[in-house]
């Protein structure tokens, strides 16, 4: 009863917070971030305009689009000061500190370049660029590590993964034991079976596809596997692509296995077009399952037995916990004869095996353990996001989540391998790059 109480109070929150009563937030301090937004995205409203709002450090001064009607119908809609003409003038506004880019991926290179070259933090939405040439040049960029000349501040760059940024997301690494871990498996299906033959996911030429949009599938099990390992080939890769009259170039359904450095393996499965049935059933979940491990016993086995665990953790809800998640935490034991078995499987000369299961949640930080960083258990990721971004402008050390330039690089390499095995073309690269490359334009060299 309690949890169900719990569960119905935190999403009306959320629903208010977001959809329909959209609170002005808190006073603004005197030396707030001034935010730019480029292009009036769907997702602009709960990922920028909310947690913006919520910030006391953070201003949303500008919008522009690529129609002036749209963006001031925008501005007015969400209360923004400015409206100028183009994305470029954003840019070029000295007042602006930072911008939010949530345009179509094939134009995430060319505009977070330009914000860079500006002087402008960036927060950019997933997948970061186009592919993993786009990335390298982009987040290994001069303009990422010297003072911007007008600024004379370093701009901070993040790829938009707000996954990451969120107790539950926190709470379940806690759970894992990465240079043990076996296989890992995700899977995020939704119901996108209504968009229109021109949404932006289904376009080649803005860098379409599930693979890029439902990414968060690659990128949590980049995510669990952390520092100790990376996925070295895409074994399988199966997509579905788009029927005619859409972009054949574009997958709407990705179903990929990978082997990573440390030897363990994973699979992701998206899929952009699911049924509400398989939406429901199937909610967002990552799944980790480590190698069976010899423990510690505290029973006082006779010395020719040991006891081996092979321990399966289980995120539901991964993406937004704040609407609801469980940490589901499987150990299968077994006891056996000391030499019996080998260490890669719970075998051998079995005296005993059993099973247990605990659940566990986390919605605020203090329940993760992060006892000094305060939260409310309907924030969304977006929120803890906007935090976190603004934490590492103001030098903060927040709650350590962080997305790296690296992690970036690697996460559309990831990418870029299940396209070719998929015998798909890669995502195409920006002209720009071309430009950036051969010609220093934008990097300040
Ligand atoms: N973090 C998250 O949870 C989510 C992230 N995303 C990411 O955010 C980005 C935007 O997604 P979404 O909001 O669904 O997209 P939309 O299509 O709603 O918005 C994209 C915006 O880009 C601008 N734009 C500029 N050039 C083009 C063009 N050639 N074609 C279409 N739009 C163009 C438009 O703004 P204007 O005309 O006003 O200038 C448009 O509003 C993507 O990178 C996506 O992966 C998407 C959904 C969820
Ligand atoms: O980032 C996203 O998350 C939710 C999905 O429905 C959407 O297509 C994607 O862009």
């Amino acid at each position: 009863m309690t949890s169900l109480y719990g569960f119905l109070h935190r999403n009306w929150r959320i629903v208010h917070a977001n959809l329909i009563g959209q609170p002005a937030g808190p006073p603004k301090t005197e030396n707030a971030l001034k935010f730019g937004l480029l292009g009036t995205a769907s997702i602009a409203p709960i990922a920028f305009i909310t947690p913006a709002r919520q910030h006391p450090e953070v201003i949303i001064q500008a919008v522009a689009a690529r129609d002036r009607t749209k963006a001031a119908a925008f501005a007015k809609k969400y209360n923004i000061p400015q409206v100028h003409n183009t994305y470029q003038d954003i840019l070029d506004d000295p007042s602006i500190d930072a911008v939010y880019i949530p345009l179509p991926n094939g134009l995430h290179f060319e505009w977070a370049i330009k914000a860079l070259a500006a002087g402008k933090h960036v927060l950019l939405e997933k997948p970061s660029v186009s592919n993993a040439a786009e990335a390298s040049v982009l987040f290994r960029s001069p303009l990422l590590t010297t003072p911007n000349p007008a600024t004379k501040t370093v701009p901070v760059l993040l790829e938009a993964f707000h996954y990451r940024f969120q107790p539950s997301w926190l709470h379940f690494l806690t759970h894992l034991d990465p240079p043990n871990i076996a296989h890992a498996s995700s899977s995020f299906p939704v119901p996108g079976s209504g968009l229109p033959r021109d949404d932006i996911r289904f376009q080649y030429g803005l860098s379409g596809g599930s693979v890029m949009d439902l990414t968060y599938t690659l990128s949590m099990l980049r995510a669990v596997y952390g520092d100790a390992a990376e996925p070295v080939e895409c074994t399988s890769a199966q997509l579905q692509t788009m029927p005619p009259p859409y972009d054949e170039l574009t997958d709407w359904r990705h179903d990929a296995t990978f082997r990573f450095s440390n030897g363990g393996t994973a699979t992701a499965y998206g899929n952009l077009r699911a049924s509400l049935v398989e939406v429901l059933r199937d909610n967002m979940w990552v799944s980790v399952t480590h190698r069976p491990a010899v423990i510690p016993d505290s029973t006082a086995l006779p010395a020719d037995q040991e006891t081996v665990r092979t321990r399966k953790v289980t995120l539901h809800g991964a993406v937004i916990g704040a609407i609801w998640h469980r940490v589901d935490v499987e150990d299968e034991f077994v006891i056996r004869k000391v030499g019996s078995g080998t260490a890669e499987a719970a075998d051998g000369v079995i005296i005993k095996r059993w099973r247990t299961k605990s659940s566990s949640k986390a919605y605020t930080f203090q329940e993760a353990g992060f006892d000094n960083y305060s939260s409310e258990p309907h924030w969304l990721t977006y929120k803890h996001q906007m935090d976190a971004f603004v934490d590492r402008i103001r030098g903060r050390q927040g709650t350590g989540a962080w997305v790296t330039g690296e992690d970036s690089i690697k996460q559309m390499s990831m990418i870029d391998m299940v396209y070719a095995k998929a015998g798909l073309p890669l995502r195409p690269s920006s002209k720009y790059l071309d430009e950036v490359v051969r010609k220093g334009k934008g990097t300040g060299a």
